[in-house]
């Protein structure tokens, strides 16, 4: 008999700025599980940062190898994993995260260009970051809240705050 697949215990998704990673990394240090990031995985895979990437190879490039990343950890990982904020345009990687934990992470606008904006290693919001960000989420909002379980907000909260709210929405406080 084979062992059943591994099913992550909660995905992260949301804009850039929404605090996936620094909250994926707490919420993983809260159940003492394993943490996992498909930007660090498809940097590992290219063997260069995600910023080289896009001025290398271009951005259809990079998205070709985050819809392998995703596919990849989500059959292959059972902590908490989270998603680099474009991974939910590609409609294969949403259909996979069906049924699963997903947490869309929110976020204002003044606190995720405040965090973010004109950051080098993020290339789609090194020119007028304010005005990317928008359209950005003007085009995921809805995608987000698709493939999502639960919606909780990280503005005015620490990554600490947000993993125990994360906890609290996936009912997993216990765990
Ligand atoms: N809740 C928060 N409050 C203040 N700063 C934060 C918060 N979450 C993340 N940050 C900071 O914002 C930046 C982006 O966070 P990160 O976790 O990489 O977000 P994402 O992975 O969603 O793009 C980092 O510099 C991080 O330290
Ligand atoms: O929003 C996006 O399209 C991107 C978000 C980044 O990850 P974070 O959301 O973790 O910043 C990273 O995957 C890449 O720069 C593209
Ligand atoms: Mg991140």
């Amino acid at each position: 008999m084979t062992a059943p697949a591994p099913v992550p215990v909660a995905v992260l998704v949301g804009p850039p700025g929404a605090g996936k990673t620094s909250v994926g990394r707490a919420l993983a240090a809260h159940l003492g599980v394993g943490y996992r990031d498909t930007d660090d995985d498809i940097e590992q895979t290219a063997g260069k940062p995600i910023s080289e990437i896009f001025i290398d190879e271009g951005e259809p490039h990079f998205r070709d190898l985050e819809r392998a990343a995703v596919a990849a950890a989500l059959a292959g990982h059972d902590g908490v994993l989270s998603l680099g904020g474009g991974a939910v345009m590609d409609p294969a990687s949403r259909a996979l995260l069906t049924g699963l934990p997903v947490v869309f992470l929110d976020v204002s606008l003044h606190d995720a260009v405040h965090r973010v904006g004109l950051d080098a290693s993020r290339p789609l919001l090194a020119v007028n970051p304010r005005q990317r960000w928008r359209e950005l989420m003007e085009q995921r909002r809805p995608l987000y809240t698709e493939v999502a379980r639960a919606v909780v907000s990280t503005t005015d909260r620490t990554p600490d705050e947000v993993a125990v709210a994360v906890l609290d929405a996936l009912e997993l406080k216990d765990a």
